[in-house]
């Protein structure tokens, strides 16, 4: 399967601790961006598919540096909305700790969280080979929840392959509701990604081999588990995969996840095996957390032979 990935969400600006310590006057900290979605778009056109982003960002600097990014990129955001009134979000990354990352959002109601059907265009999704979706965006407003919800009517209607991660970040809302909306998502899903913490929302079981079938019982073909350190675990038509992770020096784990996301989607559009999925996710989060920042460390293509120990087959 050759083809594009279509996803959308919300880019905010990043303020990040470049140093361990509470935030004081004169603290040392690097601007950038981040956003799950994005993330995902940019690691898939590295790795050589076409992708694109949408969202809605604010007609200043973060919005500007977002957009020309992801254009640098080569992500399509011809769809995306610059809101003429309202700022783009950011948030705050303090490294509270040497290994504490403690993340701020000053986000709530500001221009990502204006994405709307409006940016959501029917034909763009048809013509995509997947639809990545996340349960961060149903979370932002209530326009963002029908923007996702129009996205997903638009890819089940065309036969597009839907792919979901849970995603769930407490400071956006109560766990009880994300559970009722993501187990609305999940049902019409082909791929869903979680990890064990996120997977315990829907379906409280034990293990990871077990939640991975519960989650398939909700009707994804392919359940994907991220277990961090411990690598992944896959779920596909009753076949049961695991990968290990790979041995690097982690240097900032934010954003690892999105990184693996990555790896897998671009191997389903790569038309590779669940196993080639797996070893390129696993790769493409080895990159990720070796490197500061959400997005920087994602691998081109050329460069997933670099890491020892990896071996990328069809
Ligand atoms: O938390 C969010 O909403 C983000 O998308 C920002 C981060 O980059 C993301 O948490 C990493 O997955």
């Amino acid at each position: 399967m050759r083809g594009k990935l279509v996803t959308l969400g919300e880019a905010m600006g990043v303020v990040a601790a470049t140093e361990p310590g509470p935030l004081a006057p004169g603290a040392a900290m690097r601007m950038d961006f981040a956003g799950a979605e994005a993330t995902v778009a940019i690691g898939v056109s590295r790795l050589g598919h076409e992708s694109a982003w949408v969202g809605s960002v604010g007609a200043d600097a973060v919005g500007t540096m977002v957009l020309d990014r992801l254009r640098a990129e080569r992500v399509d955001v011809s769809r995306c909305r610059i809101d003429p009134e309202l700022p783009s979000g950011l948030m705050i990354r303090e490294r509270r700790t040497a290994d504490r990352i403690r993340v701020t959002y000053y986000r709530a109601g500001l221009a990502g969280s204006r994405l709307s059907v409006g940016e959501v265009d029917p034909e763009q999704i048809a013509e995509a080979s997947v639809l990545h979706l996340t349960g961060i965006t149903p979370a932002l407003s209530a326009t963002a929840r029908d923007a996702v919800h129009a996205a997903l009517d638009a890819a089940v209607d065309a036969g597009v392959t839907v792919s979901l991660d849970l995603n769930y970040r407490s400071a956006l809302w109560p766990r009880a509701a994300a559970a009722a909306e993501l187990a609305k998502l999940v049902s019409r899903s082909d791929i869903v990604f979680a990890g064990p913490d996120e997977a315990a929302l829907l379906v409280p079981t034990a293990s990871p081999a077990a939640m991975a079938e519960s989650l398939a019982a909700l009707g994804p073909s392919q359940v994907v588990l991220k277990l961090g350190a411990e690598g992944a675990l896959a779920l596909y038509r009753g076949r049961m995969l695991r990968q290990p992770a790979l041995p690097v020096t982690m240097v900032d784990p934010v954003g690892a996840g999105d990184a693996f996301v990555a790896g897998y989607l671009a191997g389903v559009l790569d038309g590779g095996s669940v196993r080639h999925r797996l070893r390129q996710a696993a790769t493409c989060g080895a990159f990720a957390v070796s490197v500061p920042g959400d997005w920087a460390g994602l691998p081109f293509r050329h460069e997933l032979e670099l890491l020892a120990g990896t071996d990328i087959q069809r």
